[in-house]
C-alpha cells in the first residue's frame, strides 16, 4: 500500500498472516493520521481514548486530522497513570465505545502511552467480541514496546497485567514529534525497554546505545533509529511466537522483579513507573545470573553503569517510601504469568545480549537474593 503521508521515516511490518500490520514511525504522523487510517479502515467512524495529559496537547489536532479525511470520531479522556488500568476504567471505555455505536469495522483508537494502549486494546478485544484497533503511541515506551504485539490488559489486586487478552492492532502510528513534550522521567523510563532489546540478544545494539544515548535523548537522528530497531526486534519475536509459548518470554527480561516492585508500590506512578521497574529488574536479573554463576559480574556492572548513566534507577534503594519484605515480594512473583506448575520462570543471562528463559528457578535462591538486595 502506498502511504498518504510524506513525512514517514520508517515502516516496520509485523508479519502475522492475515492479521499483519504496519508500524509507521516518523515526524508529523498526527497531522496525517486521518489519511493513514482512512486508507486502511473499512468503516468511517472511530472512538478515540486518551488521557488527561495527552488530550490538551494532541487530541484536537488528531481529531482535526480525522475530520479532514471524513472520519467521524468521538473521544474519551481518562485519568493519567498506572491506576487507570482497572476494571472501572475498562467499563468506562467499553460503555463509551458501545454508546457511540462503534461497529466492528469501525475502530477503537488508543492515543497515549502504554496505560491507554493496554486498557483500550483490551476494550477493543472484548467489545462486540473483537473490534478493530489502532495504536497511536505517544510515549517512548509505547512507541518501542507496548503498541506492538497485541498484549492488552489491566492490573488486578492480585498483580500486574493479570487480566487481559491478546488482540493485535490493525495499525500503529508512532509520531516521533510528540516525544518532545514527554517528561524527562517518562522518556528515561521508555529507554529502559529500548536497552532491553540489546540485553536480550543484540549486544551490538547495546554497545551502540552506550555510544549514542545522548543523541537519542536530545532528539537527534539516533532517536528514530533506536525506535525502529526496537520495533523490528519486537516484531520479529511476536511474528515467531505471538502468544508467548516460548521465545516471546524473552521480552519479559527484568519484568518478573519489575512487576513485583510495581505491585509492591501499589501502582503509584509517583513512586515507580513501569520502565523504572524494568530498569531495576534488568539489573537484578543480571546480578542474580552472576550469583548463579551463569554470567560474569562484570556484565551486571556494565548494565548498571549504562542505566545509571542515563539517569534510571538501578536498585530497590532508589524507590521512595519503603518496600515490603522479601517474602511479600516473593508472593507477588508467584503470581507471574510465566509460573508453570508452581515453578518460577525467570529470564536470566549468560552475558550482555545472551538472555535465556530459565524454567524451574529455585524460589529459595530468589528469596535469599532478594533479602541481600532489600533496602536497609
Ligand atoms: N502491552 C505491552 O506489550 C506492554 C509493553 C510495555 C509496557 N506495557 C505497559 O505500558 C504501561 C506503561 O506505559 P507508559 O510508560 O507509556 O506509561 P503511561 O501511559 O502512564 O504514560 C506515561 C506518562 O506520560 C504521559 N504522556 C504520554 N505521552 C505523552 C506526550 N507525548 N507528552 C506528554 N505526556 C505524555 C502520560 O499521560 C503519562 O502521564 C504499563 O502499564 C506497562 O505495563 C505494556
Ligand atoms: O510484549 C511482551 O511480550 C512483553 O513482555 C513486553 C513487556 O515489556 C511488557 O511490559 C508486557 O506487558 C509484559 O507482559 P506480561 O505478560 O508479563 O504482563
Ligand atoms: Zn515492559
Amino acid at each position: 500500500m502506498t502511504s498518504p503521508a510524506t513525512a514517514i521515516s520508517r515502516t516496520v511490518r509485523v508479519d502475522l498472516g492475515d492479521r499483519s500490520y504496519d508500524i509507521l514511525i516518523g515526524p508529523g504522523l498526527i497531522a496525517t493520521a486521518g489519511a493513514e487510517i482512512s486508507a486502511r479502515l473499512k468503516g468511517r467512524r472511530v472512538a478515540v481514548v486518551t488521557d488527561e495529559h495527552v488530550a490538551p496537547i494532541y487530541l484536537e489536532p488528531f481529531m482535526g486530522s480525522l475530520a479532514q479525511s471524513g472520519i467521524e470520531a468521538v473521544s474519551q479522556i481518562l485519568p493519567a497513570g498506572e491506576k487507570t488500568k482497572s476494571f472501572e476504567h475498562l467499563m468506562t471505555v467499553c460503555d463509551g465505545v458501545l454508546g457511540a455505536r462503534i461497529e466492528r469495522n469501525d475502530a477503537v483508537v488508543a492515543l497515549g502511552g502504554g496505560v491507554i494502549g493496554d486498557l483500550t486494546g483490551f476494550a477493543a478485544g472484548i467489545v462486540r467480541r473483537g473490534s478493530r484497533f489502532i495504536q497511536v503511541p505517544t510515549s517512548l515506551l509505547a512507541q518501542v514496546d507496548s503498541s506492538v504485539g497485541g498484549k492488552t490488559g489491566i492490573n488486578s489486586r492480585h498483580g500486574k497485567n493479570l487480566i487481559g487478552v491478546f488482540h493485535q492492532p490493525d495499525l500503529v502510528l508512532a509520531d516521533t514529534d510528540v516525544l518532545d513534550t514527554l517528561s524527562p522521567r517518562e522518556f528515561r523510563a521508555g529507554y529502559a525497554e529500548v536497552a532491553k532489546y540489546g540485553l536480550i540478544d543484540k549486544p551490538d545494539f547495546f554497545a551502540w546505545l552506550e555510544r549514542n544515548w545522548r543523541d537519542i535523548f536530545s532528539g537527534g537522528p539516533a532517536r528514530i533509529e533506536a525506535i525502529a530497531t526496537s520495533c523490528q526486534a519486537k516484531a520479529d519475536v511476536v511474528a515467531a511466537d505471538e502468544r508467548e509459548n516460548g521465545l516471546r518470554a524473552l521480552l519479559n527480561l527484568g519484568h518478573t522483579f519489575g512487576h513485583a516492585l510495581e505491585a509492591a508500590t501499589e501502582y503509584d506512578s509517583a513512586r515507580l513507573v513501569h520502565g523504572e521497574g524494568v530498569s531495576i529488574g534488568m539489573v537484578l536479573a543480571h546480578q542474580f545470573s552472576a550469583r548463579m554463576n551463569l554470567a560474569s559480574p562484570d556484565d551486571a556492572r556494565r548494565v548498571e553503569a549504562h542505566l545509571a548513566e542515563v539517569g534510571l534507577p538501578i536498585s530497590m534503594n532508589a524507590i521512595p517510601g519503603g518496600l515490603p519484605s522479601a517474602e511479600v515480594l516473593m508472593d507477588a512473583i508467584a503470581q507471574d504469568k510465566k509460573v508453570k506448575a508452581g515453578k518460577l520462570t525467570f529470564i536470566l543471562t549468560r552475558g550482555i545480549g545472551q538472555s535465556f528463559v530459565a524454567d524451574d528457578v529455585p524460589a529459595s535462591e530468589v528469596l535469599a537474593f532478594l533479602k541481600e538486595k532489600q533496602p536497609r
